[in-house]
């Protein structure tokens, strides 16, 4: 298969192409992909009919109808692509030899992400082994057209050997999917941290000093290269860092990136990044950001592999801020009012949180505080590039980063090994059987929604309807800028939770939870459920949900404000964040 390059690409440049016209083409993707698949379906019904009434004039058997071959149901280009695909993607993948998807041989299924699944697979004509990302357009909205369609256009622009390479892709004529074709890839970062994000945040593997190095080189110059070709990451954590055998990390997992050009800035959704990864601007609901996002998970990966486990693994978006403030300060009041963050007066704190980044990374080795320091930047503009990154004392000082060829080699490690692994070992334990299979179930779960960057609607669905009914119950609030654009289900306004009088999360008003010794977990476990429950309640277990958890308690909340009238949500919206940062009065 050929290398994607296109008069399409050109034409999806960021400086040529606004957000208009990129939006205009996801819908237009969207309607094409919706209507192939309705047509397929109702083709393959004519057909299957007018093929039953045969059978059955002739007298055949079910079973002889069972064999008999299934239409075309759409026309094929005279290069073979089907012509919905051509309509959707351009001209540009006439360049590639279409492929059928039986001729690939499934091996394994290896992940699973909200609008796919990820199989590893034998091309059976090259003998290579690949994976395949089957994304379903028959069960899902048009959600995961847009993001596959995306997906494709930005990794289309992208060639770096640290970026992971589309390399083709395949239709099955007989399901409604597309498979796209990548390079196989035997680990990811969380998988060989030893903690699959959000499973754990119990002590994984440590690296070495030049292999933490060898790591962030490769990330920073992935990320490099995207920037420079105008592309937005948005949702760089350690399951999303691919790396193969030969010890090369490739960024993977384009769904929710978008292209960005510095110089036309547009308002984008804040509704992106896995919740740990995730820049206080988004949090607190910029819609205008740039290049620092990336970093700033960069920045969270890069303390991560140093310190062997998450630096911030928040539960909520409440939570997340109060992370964040606590060990990087909070805005500073210059930041506040430049930035006119739409969420600024709900999470403004009373008397400002000083920064102690370098006190709890005291351990870490001394060239890579400056880093730290400048990617985990309150101001994104503080964060600089990944081109100054890649300059820092931190690559430019002894001991210099490892080759990659020398990085350890272990056996195949995904997170989702790491999730069997886990649930392995618990049933040799001899957990009872049913909670084995509950909590079995509910481990998968928690990857499978919070492994996913949280703004991704699936992972906020409930924490959605909760807003939904929120705003029909405020009509004031729904009018905000920020229900216009972005659309509803990634918008910006919805990032902490306002539902009960009490508020569902709240940190204590004597929050001593930060210390030193940030890692240790026993000390950070400060989150407080308040509300019907009663009191405040410890987590019971260090293992973090994110987001999935409180929607859950969100929607139950919701529950009970929406059946009482006096229980006036916005104000319990204040109530809950005043709890937040104590007995501070919002501002
Ligand atoms: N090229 C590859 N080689 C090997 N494994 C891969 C490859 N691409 C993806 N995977 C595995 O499949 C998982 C899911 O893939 P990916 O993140 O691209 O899908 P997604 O639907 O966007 O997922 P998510 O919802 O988690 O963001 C990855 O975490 C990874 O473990």
């Amino acid at each position: 298969m050929g290398c994607v390059q296109s008069k399409r690409a050109s034409r999806d440049d960021p400086s040529a192409a606004g957000e208009s016209d990129r939006q205009r083409e996801l819908e237009e993707l969207s309607n094409a992909l919706k209507n192939v698949v309705k047509g397929r379906k109702e083709g393959m019904e004519v057909a299957r009919g007018v093929e039953r009434e045969k059978v059955t004039r002739a007298g055949d058997s079910p079973a002889t109808e069972r064999r008999r071959p299934r239409p075309e149901p759409y026309l094929r280009s005279q290069r073979g692509w089907p012509s919905w695909l051509l309509d959707a993607l351009g001209d540009g993948i006439q360049d590639w030899t279409p492929r059928c998807a039986n001729s690939f041989e499934k091996l394994d299924k290896i992940g699973q992400g909200t609008y796919s699944n990820v199989y590893k697979a034998r091309d059976l004509i090259t003998g290579k082994i690949v994976a395949l990302k089957k994304v379903r357009f028959d069960n899902l909205g048009p959600e995961s057209v847009k993001f596959m369609g995306r997906e494709i256009l930005v990794l289309r622009k992208l060639n770096h050997p640290n970026v992971i390479k589309l390399e083709g892709l395949v239709t099955s004529r007989m399901s409604c999917s597309l498979y796209l074709v990548f390079e196989y890839m035997e680990h990811d970062l969380a998988g060989l941290v030893g903690h699959g994000s959000y499973l754990s945040t119990s002590q994984g593997r440590k690296f070495t000093e030049p292999q933490v190095k060898c790591f962030m080189k490769q990330l920073l110059s992935g990320l490099e290269h995207c920037h420079n070709q105008g592309v937005l990451h948005r949702d760089i954590k350690g399951s999303n860092l691919l790396i193969n055998n030969e010890g090369i990390l490739k960024i993977a997992d384009f769904g929710l990136a978008t292209f960005f050009d510095p110089d036309r800035r547009r308002p984008m959704t804040s509704r992106v990044v896995t919740l740990w990864y995730r820049p206080p601007e988004l949090l607190l609901g910029a819609t205008y950001y740039g290049v620092g996002v990336d970093l700033w998970s960069a920045g969270c990966i890069l303390a991560e592999l140093l310190g062997g486990k998450p630096i911030m693994p928040g539960r909520t978006e409440v939570e997340q801020v109060h992370k964040i403030f606590k060990l990087c300060g909070s805005p500073s009041e210059e930041y506040w009012k430049k930035s006119k963050l739409p969420h600024a007066t709900i999470f403004k704190p009373q008397q400002p949180y000083k920064r102690c980044v370098a006190e709890a990374f005291k351990d870490f080795p001394c060239s890579s505080l400056p880093l730290i320091e400048a990617l985990l930047s309150i101001d994104p503009d503080d964060r600089g590039t990944a081109t100054s990154a890649l300059n820092s004392e931190f690559f430019t000082t002894e001991p210099y980063a490892c080759e990659p060829s020398s990085l350890p080699k272990c056996p195949p490690t995904k997170e989702i090994d790491v999730i069997k692994l886990r649930d392995e070992a618990r049933r040799q334990r001899g957990v009872s059987g049913k909670a084995n299979v509950v909590d079995g179930n509910r481990r998968v779960r928690a990857r499978d929604r919070g492994g996913r960057a949280v703004p991704a609607p699936e992972a906020n669905a409930e924490l959605q309807a909760n807003l939904d009914k929120w705003r029909v119950m405020n009509p004031a609030n729904s009018e905000s800028k920020s229900e216009k654009f972005p659309p509803p289900h990634q918008d910006g306004a919805v990032g902490f939770p306002h539902t009960s009088r009490n508020g569902p999360v709240s940190f204590g008003a004597t929050d001593t939870s930060f210390s030193s010794s940030f890692f240790n977990l026993k000390h950070s476990t400060s989150v407080r459920h308040t509300g019907t429950a009663g009191g405040p309640s410890k987590r019971k277990s260090s293992r973090a949900e994110p987001q999935t958890a409180p929607s859950r308690r969100f929607l139950r909340l919701l529950k009970t404000s929406s059946t009482t009238p006096s229980m006036h949500p916005s104000s319990k919206g204040k109530e809950s964040v005043s709890e937040v940062f104590g007995s501070q009065k919002v501002k």
